[in-house]
């Protein structure tokens, strides 16, 4: 198919925070089926492509320099994935712009990847359906479809089904972040090491949970925030503990490991005491870094102001 080239196109895409995080036993293909609830933050990275001779991706940002620049990173995997649906053989250059910590469980590598599919569908103008969208995101990744669409949303699967969930307003969350990542499959190894011979039931989302979301009601959400993958991800890094507990104590309303760690999120009652704590944290040294993100914010889109980001 001929295509058309246009001016580069930029997608801004959103980190998730997974306020619950059920997770069942490990099933036959060495995965496990799980309950969750994503919620998009207003972390985001910025996804460029354009039009080159060779296909190349270029990260920069935090954590650049252990992002691939080959076949394996998410954002050229997709790119590729629509070349290859469309049938063109022109080529692109990409840019990451990184905010998302990498390895840090909000999915910085599936956000690239739905940013390079909205992007890329944009440039080339391929006219793909939402739908073939998110069928070409599951492809990619159980967290891409949710980086497609933000928000608030129930997934189940692997995380790849998506319903949205009714929340109200917005809630504020500081994210203490740790440089050395942790890597999801010794997370899910070391949750299934913690489990032992226990009977694990089928996982499925809080009601409780869905009612804070609802209603708006911070305090409601903050005591029923639940990872599976906690413990796991505390006992492959104790430091978690203290950085959760110092949070704890300068005024978070509540503290959950984001999906597989090492990055801490915590819940706060409005923006100033965010703030409090974001200062309280970049003093206190039990992490690398701190940031404050509000949520939910809306999935991947293109931005036509790039100035201002
Ligand atoms: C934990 C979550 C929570 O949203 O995200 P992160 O916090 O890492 O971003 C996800 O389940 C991350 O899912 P995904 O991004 O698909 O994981 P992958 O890197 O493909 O999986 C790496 C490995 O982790 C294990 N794995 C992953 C997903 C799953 N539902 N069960 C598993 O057992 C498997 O051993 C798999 O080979
Ligand atoms: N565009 C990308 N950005 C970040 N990491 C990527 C990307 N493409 C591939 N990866 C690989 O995916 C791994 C997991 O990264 P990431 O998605 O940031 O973390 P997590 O799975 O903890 O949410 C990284 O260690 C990296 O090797």
């Amino acid at each position: 198919m001929e295509v058309t080239s246009t001016a580069p196109v930029t997608v801004r895409v959103p980190a998730k925070v997974n306020l619950e995080l059920r997770i069942g036993p490990l099933e036959d293909d060495g995965y496990h089926s799980l309950s969750t609830v994503f919620h998009a933050v207003e972390l985001h990275d910025h996804v460029t492509v354009r039009a080159a001779d060779e296909w190349s991706v270029t990260t920069t940002g935090v954590g650049a320099g252990i992002v691939p620049d080959d076949d394996t990173n998410l954002a050229m995997r997709a790119a590729k994935l629509i070349a290859a649906r469309i049938g063109t053989d022109e080529r692109l250059a990409i840019d990451v712009d990184k905010k998302i910590p990498v390895a840090g469980g909000m999915a910085g590598g599936s956000a690239d990847a739905a940013a390079a599919l909205v992007a890329v569908d944009a440039f080339w103008d391929s006219g793909f359906s939402p739908r073939e969208l998110q069928d070409m995101a599951a492809e990619l990744g159980s967290d891409v479809p949710f980086a497609l669409e933000g928000g608030t949303a129930i997934g189940s699967g692997r995380g790849e089904h998506l319903v949205p969930v009714l929340s109200r307003g917005a809630f504020e969350w500081v994210f203490a972040l740790h440089h050395d990542g942790l890597s999801t499959p010794a997370v899910y190894a070391e949750c299934d090491r913690l489990r032992g011979n226990r009977r694990i039931p089928e996982p499925k989302p809080n009601t409780a949970l869905m009612a804070a979301l609802r209603a708006g009601d911070v305090d409601a959400l903050a005591s029923n925030l639940q990872n599976d993958l906690q413990d796991a991800a505390c006992s492959l890094m104790p430091k978690l503990t203290t950085t959760m507990t110092t949070g704890l104590d300068n005024g978070a309303l509540g503290a959950i490991v984001s999906g597989s760690g090492p990055t801490v999120a915590f819940l706060c009652a409005d923006r100033t005491s965010a703030l409090d704590l974001m200062v309280t944290l970049s003093a206190s040294n039990v992490c690398d870094e701190v940031v404050s993100a509000a949520g939910p914010v809306h999935g991947a889109h293109v931005v036509h102001d790039v100035r201002h980001r």
